[in-house]
Parts: C-alpha cells; sequence; structure tokens
C-alpha cells in the first residue's frame, strides 16, 4: 500500500503560519506607526484637546481605534467630545498630507466612531466610467461625477433645482451633458426638449426617440427655436392652470413628464437672433426667462450651457439667479467667482488650468466641492446609447399634446 506523503503537506502548513504571521506582525507594525501618525497629525492641526493636570499638560486626540485588514488604509478613529466628522472634513487636505496620502474620506460610523480612509491617488485624475443602464425614472440619482473624496455625487433632476454649467471650449461641457442625457433617456416620466445651435447634443442624435419632437436645432431656422420655446410656456402655463386643488407643484408622471429643457450654448443662440431681429431675441429671452422662474412647479426642469455665465449673456441677472446647481468646468478665476461666490475665490487659479471633465459644483444639499464628470466614451458611443436606450417614439407624440402658442 503507497504511504501517504504527508511531508509537502506538513511544509505547506508551515510556510502557511509562518506568512501569517508575518503578515501580522507587519499590520501591527504599521497600526503602531499610523496610531503615532495621527496622533501628530491630528496635534498638528489643532483636532485636540489640553487638559491641564498637576504634571503638567497632556494632549488628547482623537483616539485611533484599529486598523482594518485588507486592500487599502482604513482605520476608525473615536472623535473627542464636541467634535463632529466635518471638523476632520475640514482638516481632511492637511491631515492625509501627513499621514503619507493624497486625501483622506471621512465616513460615519456609531456614536463619536468614525472610519477614516486614506486615498493614495487623487480620484480626480482617473476617468470616471458611466453606469451602461440608464435611470428607471425621473426621480433616480443620476451621477454627476466623482468627488475629490472618491464618492459619487449624484442628482435627482425632480429636485427643485435649474442646473448652469460653464466651461471654455473643450472643457467637457458637452461629454458632461452626453453622460446625463444618457443617463435619463429611458426614464418614462422624462422627457429632453430644448435647443441646440450646434445640433450634435439634442437633433440627430435623437432621431427616432419620443424626445426629438420638441428640439430645435441649427441656426438656419431661429423661429423654430422660439416656437420650441413657446410651446414650452404654453404647456407650463396649462399645467399650473390646471393644477389640482390643494396641491402647489405637478408630480411626474409618464403623462405629465419632468420636461427637460436644454439650452445648448444658449448664449450662441440669443447672439445669432439678435443679429437677425432684436425681436427675436426677446421673444426667446423672455420664453426662457418664464421657464426658469416659473417652471419648477409645473415638472420643468431648464439645463443652461454656456462657456460663460455672464448675465447679459444668459437673459440677466435674474435669469442667472435662478439656477440652483452650478457647475464650472475650467474657466478664468473670475467667471469662477462669478457663478459660485467668494467662496470659490481661492480656487480660482488653479481651476484655469483643469484638466478636461474636472468642475466646481455649488448647490443645494452639496459642499462646494470638485468633481470629475463621468466619460461615456466619445460622441459615436452616446449616440449608440440612446440608440439603445432612448424612448422610442410611438404613434401620437407627446409634443401632439401640447397646446400650440
Ligand atoms: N469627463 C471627462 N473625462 C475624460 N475626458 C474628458 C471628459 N470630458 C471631456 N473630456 C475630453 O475633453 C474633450 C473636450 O470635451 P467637450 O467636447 O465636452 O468640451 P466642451 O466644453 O463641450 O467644448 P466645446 O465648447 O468646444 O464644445 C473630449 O473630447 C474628451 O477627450
Amino acid at each position: 500500500m503507497a504511504g501517504i506523503d504527508w511531508r509537502p503537506t506538513l511544509v505547506t502548513r508551515l510556510r502557511d503560519r509562518f506568512l501569517e504571521q508575518r503578515a501580522a506582525e507587519a499590520h501591527r507594525h504599521l497600526e503602531d506607526d499610523l496610531r503615532m501618525l495621527w496622533r501628530e497629525a491630528c496635534t498638528g492641526v489643532g483636532l485636540c484637546h489640553y487638559v491641564h493636570v498637576a504634571a503638567g499638560t497632556t494632549i488628547r486626540t482623537p483616539r485611533f481605534g484599529g486598523l482594518r485588514h485588507g486592500d487599502g488604509l482604513v482605520f476608525s478613529t473615536e472623535l473627542l467630545p464636541g467634535q463632529e466628522p466635518d471638523d476632520l472634513r475640514a482638516q481632511a487636505t492637511r491631515l492625509a498630507h501627513t499621514l503619507g496620502a493624497h486625501g483622506l474620506r471621512v465616513e460615519p460610523l456609531a456614536g463619536r466612531w468614525v472610519r477614516i480612509v486614506l486615498l493614495q491617488s487623487d480620484p480626480l485624475t482617473a476617468r470616471v466610467p458611466l453606469p451602461e443602464l440608464p435611470l428607471a425614472h425621473g426621480a433616480g440619482r443620476m451621477v454627476l461625477g466623482r468627488g475629490e473624496d472618491g464618492t459619487a455625487i449624484t442628482h435627482r433632476l425632480t429636485g427643485p433645482a435649474h442646473l448652469a454649467v460653464q466651461g471654455q471650449n473643450g472643457s467637457g461641457k458637452s461629454v458632461f451633458t452626453y453622460g446625463l442625457l444618457a443617463q435619463l433617456c429611458a426614464a418614462p416620466d422624462v422627457l429632453i426638449t430644448g435647443s441646440d445651435i450646434t445640433g450634435l447634443v439634442l437633433g440627430r442624435a435623437f432621431d427616432g426617440t419620443a424626445h426629438r419632437d420638441l428640439q430645435a436645432t441649427g441656426t438656419r431656422d431661429l423661429l423654430e427655436h422660439a416656437a420650441m420655446l413657446d410651446r414650452l410656456v404654453a404647456e407650463m402655463d396649462h399645467r399650473l392652470d390646471a393644477m389640482p386643488a390643494r396641491q402647489d407643484a405637478v408630480t411626474a408622471s409618464e403623462w405629465t413628464p419632468l420636461v427637460l429643457v436644454v439650452l445648448e450654448e444658449f448664449p450662441g443662440l440669443l447672439r445669432a437672433a439678435q443679429a437677425r431681429d432684436k425681436k427675436l431675441a426677446e421673444r426667446i429671452t423672455s420664453a426662457v426667462l418664464r421657464l426658469v422662474s416659473e417652471g419648477r412647479k409645473a415638472a420643468f426642469r431648464v439645463l443652461m450651457l454656456a462657456q460663460r455665465f455672464e448675465a447679459n449673456a444668459v437673459g440677466g441677472g435674474y435669469a442667472r439667479d435662478q439656477f440652483a446647481l452650478r457647475l464650472s468646468f475650467r474657466v478664468p478665476a473670475d467667471s469662477l467667482a462669478m457663478l459660485h461666490g467668494d467662496d470659490a475665490r481661492p480656487l480660482g487659479p488653479a481651476h484655469a488650468n483643469a484638466a478636461p471633465g474636472i468642475a466646481y459644483l455649488s448647490g443645494p444639499g452639496h459642499d462646494c466641492t470638485r468633481l470629475r464628470a463621468p466619460y461615456l466614451g466619445g460622441y459615436g458611443e452616446y449616440c449608440d446609447r440612446l440608440a439603445r436606450h432612448a424612448r422610442r417614439a410611438s404613434g401620437e407624440t407627446w409634443a401632439d399634446w401640447i397646446e400650440v402658442a
């Protein structure tokens, strides 16, 4: 009878145990180093309490819990009494640099305990892929991008905010818009309408879809843009007039969809209209002004894109003030402060050289932050996604229901 060859098994077991012990020892050393560095970092940025006792002064810092096993550097810490996770977030960059990391994320756990995730590289340098599947309804969370702390920044179109997007040529406005529209195109309660003088974002990419009827493109027929905007205003008025009792806002549904009015390069449309007929430019401006000021309650949202959100280029300061959610891709420093206020001023010089796809975001429910917009691929991929997912036109189109103004 052949004997059992036990030697390799024993050797393997011994080797595995040795490796385990080595890993545990390395983990312990790393934990000790991090504990010390964490204490130094917290003291350095003033996240500590000085306690005066008979023997002198001792320093208390947030207690280091334990280093998590596995990928990346993740540990827990207990905040000092009176501290909030936001106190750590406010010092995140300094803390991270002291710990030898690029950045860090603070995630509340329970009680005063929070989890610290150290980020080894800038999350804004890596491309952000777009989820393949579009949103099932307008209240879904659309991805605006990935924030500096590595988390996804999302927004619901049903939230009561119009969107303003500015950026120089080649800064990433179109790619960002492709990403948004590709996410929304299949939702049965969303209708993508608007004006696009380039004819790339809207128009031919939407041919054959339920969204195409209320999209005006190109510069050949500017009256078409004005007429389309007038139809939208008429529908908005109709919705406001027909508002049921005890209700002050329309709830979007398949029958009363959330109407997204995309105004691609709006200052260009106004300039072209002004050059042809001042009255036409006024007609377009007043329709857009009505949509941004009264549209929210009627389930209308405006997404306006411009190279620079100067008041007189976008229909006046009052129109600009109606945009609660604001995104700036690469723009000169003064344009950044113009749209986001003085809080953004210190970032101005650096943001003036931002890589394509990196934007500064401000708005309700969002801390002022930088993000990297998703990249779904080239223009061809945008067309393919619309062809794959966008709601198809069927018989009577939704536009037929809208009264002609
Ligand atoms: N989020 C992104 N991730 C990676 N690359 C991007 C991203 N956004 C834009 N880019 C790159 O930058 C190029 C220019 O972007 P885009 O066409 O969106 O700029 P734009 O602001 O719309 O310019 P224009 O005003 O000239 O149309 C893209 O072709 C792409 O290569």
